[in-house]
């Protein structure tokens, strides 16, 4: 690995919020770097990047610029292109700015770049070069500035957004008021929390990080006693993998997951269950499910064992009827929820008395809520893992309001509340445990809003669980690589079969697929 694909895989895993962006900003300034310097320098990326993305006869750039660092950093930039040979415009319609952005302005007019205060001078333009606020931003914008970022949001030029799309809250990811919908932002120096968050993703259109060298020890520095959040990296994902295997070893070694799912109503949740976790590489799968559709499951899934249960009348697993010689203590983990329906409460009771890693989702998690007894799961002596959607997630933690308006808080608030490790689902899955740490899954694709495509999840996390057991692998690295494996394996489905092609069985048959692409 060079050098530089190091420094990428380690700076991309960082995830701050404006705060701690001040902050780490602020030492750099203390240790010596003018800020002037460091302005020049992070525009001449993004100017780099941008005359790599314009297409060719595209040479009108209208460019917004801000009252503060983002307009100057937006200047400097307007100045490159100027010298680039690029009819620019400026609009700024603020009568105060910062010092430094107001001598780069007084500079790029005495340049005879044409600068104007009201929207209707800017003329036509071919792209928008987006400076007015980054993370600078802190109340909502209203007046002039809020229409007339609605007034180029009507425009159909591309817009390239600095830092963040003028309006989004650094950390949330809110609509503060209104909001640039940007084709494409460049994230400076580090990811911003609200890149992650499912709100924003409307506004963000393709991000990338713009890497200024920020100092490592700046970063770790600053982010050390603050709960530590980690966007889930390829590279980070795939090292979490029980790859190799060691070559002596048995089915035993590497990990025993019994999933509990099914029912009459909902068989195919179990089948999809079980592919996830087929493709997990688990060594041994025991599937208990009623015994009624049994036959289905050995059929689609010849390696497992596949426990037949007594039924309610209702067609759902009444209690669990293990083989001979074997109890709940045989397993390494246990994966519990996928179209049980409601009815199979008491089994959720056993499986929470028991002391196996345990993993609840979909009516696992309905079940939970119905009992009442998240504080419960606190008592327990292994790790929890909740999966909820957001529905679900509601009926577990009624008194965490604001769910959307902040994802991070609330799952790391469902955490604290549970003593779990929990999954949030979404457009961007994150993930928290009890001590407050945060894991974003930053790519994925809406391929995945489809029924089932959350019990091939379940199936590969309760696989990669039982193996991490056997291997001393944190749970929580392998929660954040059940997540980052799934939404790759939609990713890869989606490319070669459009959005509208990933059914939840398509889905688990590129899940090899993912992981051999990365590997
Ligand atoms: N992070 C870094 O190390 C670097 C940051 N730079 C740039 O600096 C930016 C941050 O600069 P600033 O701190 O000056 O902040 P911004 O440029 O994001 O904007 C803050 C300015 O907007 C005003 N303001 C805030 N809310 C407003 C509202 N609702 N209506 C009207 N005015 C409002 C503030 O009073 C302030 O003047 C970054 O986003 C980035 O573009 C780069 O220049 C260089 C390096
Ligand atoms: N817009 C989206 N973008 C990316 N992933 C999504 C999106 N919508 C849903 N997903 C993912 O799809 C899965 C859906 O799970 P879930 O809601 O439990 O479905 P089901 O219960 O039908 O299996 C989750 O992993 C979720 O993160
Ligand atoms: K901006």
């Amino acid at each position: 690995m060079t050098h530089l694909q190091q420094r990428e895989q380690e700076i991309s895993q960082y995830v701050v919020t404006a705060a701690q962006m001040r902050d780490i900003e602020e030492r750099i300034f203390a240790a010596g770097m003018p800020v002037v310097a460091l302005m020049e320098k992070v525009a001449g990326l993004i100017s780099r990047r941008l005359l790599a993305m314009i297409p060719p006869g595209k040479s009108r750039v209208g460019v917004l610029v801000g009252p503060g660092h983002n307009g100057g950093d937006a200047l400097v930039v307007a100045r490159q292109l100027h010298f680039q040979g690029y009819e620019v415009w400026i609009y700024n319609p603020f009568p105060k700015v910062k010092e430094l952005t107001s001598q780069h302005l007084q500079y790029a007019q005495s340049l005879g770049i044409p600068c104007y205060q009201a929207i209707e001078q800017l003329p036509n333009c071919d792209l928008l070069v987006d400076g007015l606020f980054g993370f600078g931003l802190e109340r909502k914008l209203t007046d002039a500035v809020a229409s007339a970022i609605d007034h180029f949001n009507t425009w159909k030029q591309p817009i390239f957004s600095i830092d963040l799309p003028s309006g989004l809250h650094t950390d949330t990811g809110e609509v503060l008021g209104t909001t640039i919908r940007a084709t494409n932002t460049f994230c400076l120096g580090l990811w911003k929390q609200g890149f992650l968050q499912d709100q924003a993703l409307d506004y963000l259109g393709k991000a990338e990080l713009i890497d200024f060298d920020i100092p490592l020890a700046d970063v770790q520095a600053v982010l050390q006693d603050a709960p530590k959040i980690t966007r889930i990296t390829t590279a980070k994902a795939i090292s979490n993998l029980p790859l190799p295997r060691p070559p002596v070893t048995h089915k035993y070694k590497e990990g025993h997951l019994l999933l509990i799912c099914g029912s009459h109503r909902y068989a195919g949740g179990a089948i999809l269950t079980a592919l996830g976790a087929r493709a997990s590489g688990v060594g041994m799968l025991s599937i208990a499910v009623p015994e009624y559709i049994k036959p289905l499951l050995v059929s689609h899934l010849p390696e497992a064992l596949v426990v037949g249960c007594p039924e309610t009348e209702t067609g759902a697993i009444a209690h669990l009827q293990l083989p001979e010689k074997t109890d709940l203590n045989s397993f390494d983990a246990i994966a519990c929820g996928p179209g049980l329906t409601t009815d199979s409460t008491p089994i959720v009771q056993q499986v929470i008395d028991s002391d196996r890693p345990l993993l609840l989702d979909a009516d696992g998690l309905n079940i939970l809520a119905q009992m009442g007894t998240i504080p419960s799961l606190q008592k327990r002596q292994a790790t929890t893992i909740l999966t909820p959607h957001e529905g679900e997630f509601k009926r577990l933690f009624p008194d965490i309001p604001n769910i959307h308006q902040d994802r991070v808080k609330a799952v790391q608030q469902a955490a604290m509340q549970s003593g779990a490790i929990v999954l949030l689902k979404g457009a961007r899955t994150a993930i928290a445990n009890s001590q407050g740490s945060v894991w974003l899954n930053p790519e994925s694709t809406p391929a995945l809003a489809r029924g089932g495509s959350g019990d091939v999840l379940t199936g590969i996390l309760g696989g990669l669980l039982a193996q991490a057991v056997k291997k001393q692998i944190a749970l929580e690295d392998m929660v954040a690589t059940a997540s980052w494996w799934h939404s790759q394996a939609g990713i890869l489905a989606a490319a070669e079969r459009t959005e509208l092609g990933v059914d939840a069985f398509t889905l688990t048959q590129y899940l090899m697929k993912a992981v051999m692409g990365n590997g």
